[in-house]
C-alpha cells in the first residue's frame, strides 16, 4: 500500500508523501499502537505536535518499527510543530531538541510553526491568568529565522507554517531565506477554503488539510452540531463509489491536491483510511462537495482571539 500513495514536490525539491496519520487526541497508551499499525497499513508519514504530549510513546512505536526491519528511516517522514511558547528565537532550537529526543530521532522532515501567536515562555503550555491568555511578542519573522537556522543545521529536512492567514504568510516571504513548504491549515466539507488554498498555491506552498473528517472527537464538540460523517449528501457520494464517507472525505483532499493527515486509534479505520488510491471522484462530485461549505471552523483556538497575531480575524 505505501508505494500507492502519491507524493507532492515541494518548492524545495524534497518529496512528500500526500497522505499521513494525525496524533492529536491520540492518547498514551493507545497512540503507540496505532502508529504501529498505521506503519504496518503502509503509512509513511506520520503528523506529530510537541502539544499533542504523545511524541514519547510515538517514538517508542517508530523505533519498534524500525528495529523488526518494517521500516528504515529513510522510508519515514515524520511532522512535528513548534508549540506556541517556544516562538523566541533562542527557544526554538529548545522545542525542536525536546520533539526529537522524546520521538528518538536525528532529524525531523518536516518542521512547523505550529500558531502565528507566541506565547509566554516558560512550563505551561497554555499559559493563563484566569481566562486571559498570557502572550510573549516575539515578531513572527524573528521566529522564522530562527526555523531556518534548524533547518540549515540538518535538524529537520523542511520547514513550514500552520494556521497561517494570507498577512502572515507574506510576511513569512518577504524576509524568508528559505520559504515555507507548507500551511498547515483546517480544510473539510465544511469548511472548504477554497481562497486559502488557492492563494497558498499561488505562494508555491502545499496545503495540508488537517481535521479533514471535521474531527468528531475534539474536546469542544456539541452534541447535535452537524457531522461530516453523517452528511446524507456525503453518504449518498460514498454509496455511489462503494466507500465510507470517511473515505470520500479524505479522497476529496488528495483529489485537491492536498496533503491530507486524518487521525484514528482504530486499527480497522487506520486501514479503511489509507484505502483511498483505487477510485478518483468526478468533477460533479467534487463540484457537490465543494458546494457543502459552510464556513465551518472546527479548530479556532479562541482563546487567542485578542491575540494581534490571531490568524482568524482575517477575512479568509
Ligand atoms: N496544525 C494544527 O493546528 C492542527 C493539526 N491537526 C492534525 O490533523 C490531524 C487530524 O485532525 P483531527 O482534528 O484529529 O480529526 P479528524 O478530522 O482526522 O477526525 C478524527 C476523528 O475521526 C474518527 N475517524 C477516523 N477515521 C474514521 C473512519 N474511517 N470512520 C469514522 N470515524 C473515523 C477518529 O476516531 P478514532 O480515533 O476513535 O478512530 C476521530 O474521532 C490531527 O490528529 C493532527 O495531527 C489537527 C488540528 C489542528
Ligand atoms: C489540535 C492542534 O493542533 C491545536 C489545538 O493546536
Amino acid at each position: 500500500m505505501a508505494s500507492e500513495i502519491p507524493f507532492v514536490t515541494f518548492n524545495n525539491g524534497q518529496k512528500f508523501p500526500t497522505f499521513g496519520l494525525g496524533t492529536w487526541k491520540s492518547k498514551p497508551g493507545q497512540v503507540g499502537q496505532a502508529v504501529k499499525d498505521a506503519i504496518d497499513a503502509g503509512y509513511r508519514h506520520i503528523d506529530c505536535a510537541h502539544v499533542y504530549q504523545n511524541e514519547k510513546e510515538i517514538g517508542e512505536a517508530i523505533t519498534a518499527k524500525i528495529k523488526e526491519g518494517v521500516v528504515k528511516r529513510e522510508d519515514l517522514y515524520i511532522t512535528s510543530k513548534l508549540w506556541n511558547t517556544f516562538h523566541r528565537p533562542d527557544l526554538v532550537e529548545v522545542g525542536l531538541k525536546t520533539t526529537l529526543t522524546d520521538l528518538q530521532l536525528d532529524y525531523l522532515d518536516l518542521y512547523l510553526i505550529h500558531w502565528p501567536q507566541a506565547y509566554k515562555e516558560g512550563g505551561e503550555l497554555f499559559p493563563a491568568d484566569g481566562d486571559k491568555g498570557l502572550y510573549s511578542d516575539v515578531s513572527i519573522t524573528d521566529t522564522w529565522k530562527a526555523m531556518e537556522v534548524v533547518a540549515e543545521k540538518g535538524l529537520t529536512k523542511s520547514i513550514g507554517i500552520s494556521n497561517f492567514n494570507p498577512e502572515q504568510v507574506e510576511n513569512i516571504l518577504s524576509i524568508a531565506k528559505i520559504k515555507p513548504v507548507t500551511n498547515q491549515i483546517e480544510v473539510h466539507p465544511y469548511l472548504t477554503q477554497k481562497k486559502l488554498r488557492e492563494f497558498c498555491k499561488s505562494k508555491g506552498i502545499v496545503v495540508t488539510a488537517y481535521s479533514p473528517l471535521g474531527s468528531p472527537d475534539r474536546p469542544w464538540a456539541k452534541p447535535g452540531e452537524p457531522t461530516i460523517m453523517d452528511d446524507p449528501k456525503l453518504k449518498e457520494i460514498a454509496a455511489r463509489y462503494n466507500k465510507s464517507t470517511a473515505q470520500i472525505a479524505i479522497r476529496y483532499q488528495i483529489e485537491n491536491g492536498n496533503i491530507v493527515i486524518p487521525k484514528s486509534v482504530t486499527k480497522s479505520r487506520i486501514i479503511e483510511n489509507i484505502k483511498v488510491f483505487d477510485f478518483k471522484l468526478s468533477p460533479e462530485d467534487i463540484e457537490a462537495i465543494d458546494a457543502l461549505n459552510k464556513n465551518d471552523r472546527v479548530c479556532a483556538l479562541e482563546r487567542d482571539v485578542s491575540h494581534k497575531d490571531y490568524p482568524f480575524k482575517a477575512e479568509f
